[in-house]
């Protein structure tokens, strides 16, 4: 009998991201931005965005012959050539079916190309998500809220909103640069006289409008600024009403025993409020950006009315020159105004970039772990100086403890002293502590923890998971419910369901030594598996399982003792020490 004692440690480090300069949250965004176009699928990223670059521009280069187009029908209007009338009509019709044709396509290959770089972005965060259970370890240690959101929302929502944006930028830039030509040939130079020195600048309606932009965009950031803190924050609160509601969902039984309703009620309410009072402040910022960007329209409108009519009127620009000029100083004036537009999708934009770089800084730190678990080619399972950490500032040191082949060690101790935190260490998910555990790189080892897992879908495929229910046959399966006393459930072998709303607790605990009789693990590791059983079905659940696997290495955590009697060895965990004995079924040792 050895002994070790159940000591008081420094406080663990709260979990928190460590703050980080702006340089690499940008080399993050790059990382995060270009990746597709690093990875396996480059042949269809490049290609894909050449293709809707290129589209783009054959949208524009069709408006800036529409309004090359408005230029010549309005000066055939005005000087009365019939006979070339009905040419422009067919040339109007031409050039409005190519564009429709075009934008068509356009739309459905920008479609496509999002959600494939969506695919791409989404395999590759839930594959490291779920390695080396890293998604337990951010749920165990409650390192970051919603990665589900992250996965799911925040990824769609970056590939959406960058694509637009890019996309967007390409297209006004190069809108920017035809209409701005445009209004180049309608040009007469600005002149003013600067301390005696007469001051001409060619191209008025060009500066006119680069101008107009520039005040417009500048007033609209000025404006919005508050926008992107308000856009994170209304994700935030959404983001916490959504997992109070699923957390419901998760818990409804017992709150619905509890009477809790209203209480719930409260809560969501208040959760609801946060919404509510952030969305309020959201709306402000937009309102703020939508009035300055109606009152620049309005001026926008006037403003080339008033820029071209004294021309025509003076005979230096035609009719047609007028309507083409008032059209390009739009169409240039709408697209440079992109920067503006896209402002809320930028905000929007940073929160997202945030949240995952919030999550990538998790996903990265996950492998770090004070305790080392090995797989080593023996047959034994060991730990050496384990010493488990917990977050009240305690630790239970275990010290060395081997579980030779075909012994069976009970594990028992008070409520909360870390008996199924060491079955998570000898699992390799309790990271904290010290030491090593050492693990057979051969056979099977089990974990059966108190609440089995059972995925929707068949009752045969809830048993064999996470095997293939093609592995084992029917009535291999079935004669083994009746040997757990679940005979009644054989009819539903092949229905669909959620199994863990389906059976009761303690029908479940059976299906978990279905499930064991199954695999005929080498290891079994118990956590409390016969918790919801009576005394005689607990009683039964080991006798059944010595009797069909008698060599099976076995480490049980159970809190009644009439249980001890199926085991060879005991653990007992207390807060004076922890201590490992022999038993002897034969003189009933209490362990
Ligand atoms: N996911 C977790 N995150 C943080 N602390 C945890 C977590 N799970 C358990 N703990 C803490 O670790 C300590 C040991 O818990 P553990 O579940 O191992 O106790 P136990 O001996 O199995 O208790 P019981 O007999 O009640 O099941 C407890 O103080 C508990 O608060």
């Amino acid at each position: 009998m050895s002994t070790s004692n159940h000591t008081v440690k420094e406080a663990r480090p709260q979990a928190g991201l460590p703050s980080v300069s702006t340089e690499v949250r940008i080399r993050h965004f790059l990382k995060l931005l270009t990746s597709y176009w690093l990875s396996s699928d480059w042949m269809f990223a490049w290609f894909g965005t050449a293709f809707l670059l290129g589209s783009k521009y054959i949208v524009i280069y069709m408006s800036v012959q529409a309004n090359s187009w408005q230029h010549s029908f309005y000066d055939v209007v005005q000087n009365k050539q019939v006979d070339l009338f009905i040419p422009e009509i067919i040339k109007f019709f031409l050039i409005n079916g190519c564009s429709a044709v075009v934008l068509v396509l356009d739309v459905y290959f920008y479609g496509m190309f999002s959600m494939r770089w969506r695919t791409f972005l989404t395999t590759e965060y839930v594959a490291r998500w779920m390695k080396n259970n890293g998604f337990y370890s951010m749920e165990r240690a409650a390192l970051i809220d919603n990665p589900d959101q992250r996965i799911a929302e925040d990824i769609k929502d970056f590939t959406n909103s960058v694509m637009a944006i890019v996309v967007g930028l390409f297209g006004s830039i190069t809108a920017g640069i035809s209409f701005g030509s445009v209004l180049w040939s309608a040009a007469a130079p600005i002149r003013f006289l600067i301390a005696g020195y007469h001051i001409s600048i060619p191209g008025d309606m060009l500066w006119y409008s680069l101008l107009y932009t520039v005040l417009t965009t500048g007033a609209i950031i000025w404006v919005g600024r508050p926008l992107i803190s308000r856009t994170m924050r209304q994700q935030q609160v959404e983001a916490d009403f959504r997992f109070g509601l699923i957390y419901i969902r998760r818990n409804a039984e017992q709150i619905a025993f509890l009477d809790a309703a209203p209480t719930e009620v409260q809560s969501l309410r208040e959760a609801f409020d946060r919404i509510k009072k952030n969305y309020h402040r959201l709306i402000l910022a937009q309102m703020g950006i939508n009035a300055t960007g109606h009152i620049f329209d309005s001026v926008g409108k006037l403003l080339p009315v008033f820029l071209t009519i004294p021309k025509y009127f003076a005979g230096t620009l035609t009719f047609g020159g007028v309507m083409a000029a008032q059209d390009a100083f739009r169409q240039m004036t709408s697209s440079l105004s992109f920067f503006y537009q896209a402002f809320q999708s930028f905000a929007q934009q940073i929160a997202n970039v945030n949240r995952i770089w919030a999550f990538d800084q998790v996903l990265e730190r996950g492998g770090a772990s004070g305790i080392q678990v090995i797989k080593e080619d023996s047959r034994e399972i060991a730990a050496r100086d384990l010493r488990l950490d917990f977050y009240h500032n305690a630790s239970l040191t275990i010290g060395d403890w081997t579980i030779l082949p075909g012994q069976r060690w009970v594990v028992v101790g008070p409520s909360g002293i870390g008996k199924s935190s060491t079955m998570r260490a000898i699992a390799g998910l309790w990271p904290d502590g010290a030491g090593v555990v050492q693990v057979p790189s051969q056979g099977l080892t089990m974990f059966v923890p108190q609440r089995l897992y059972l995925p929707i879908g068949t009752l045969k495929n809830a048993i064999c998971f996470p095997g293939s229910p093609d592995a084992y046959d029917d009535d291999q399966v079935i004669s083994l419910l009746s040997v757990v006393g679940l005979q009644k459930h054989a009819q539903r072998l092949h229905e669909s369901r959620s199994w863990a709303d389906q059976l009761s607790p303690g029908e479940q605990q059976r299906l978990a030594l279905v499930r064991i009789l199954l695999y005929r693990p080498d290891r079994l590791v118990l956590d409390e598996a016969t918790s919801a059983l009576d005394m005689a079905n607990a009683l039964h659940f080991y006798a059944t399982l010595l009797e069909r696997l008698p060599s099976v290495t076995l480490i049980s955590v159970v809190h009644d003792e009439r249980l001890t009697p199926f085991h060879t060895h005991c653990l007992r965990l207390a807060a004076e020490g922890v201590t490992q004995s022999a038993l002897d079924p034969e003189e009933e040792t209490v362990c």
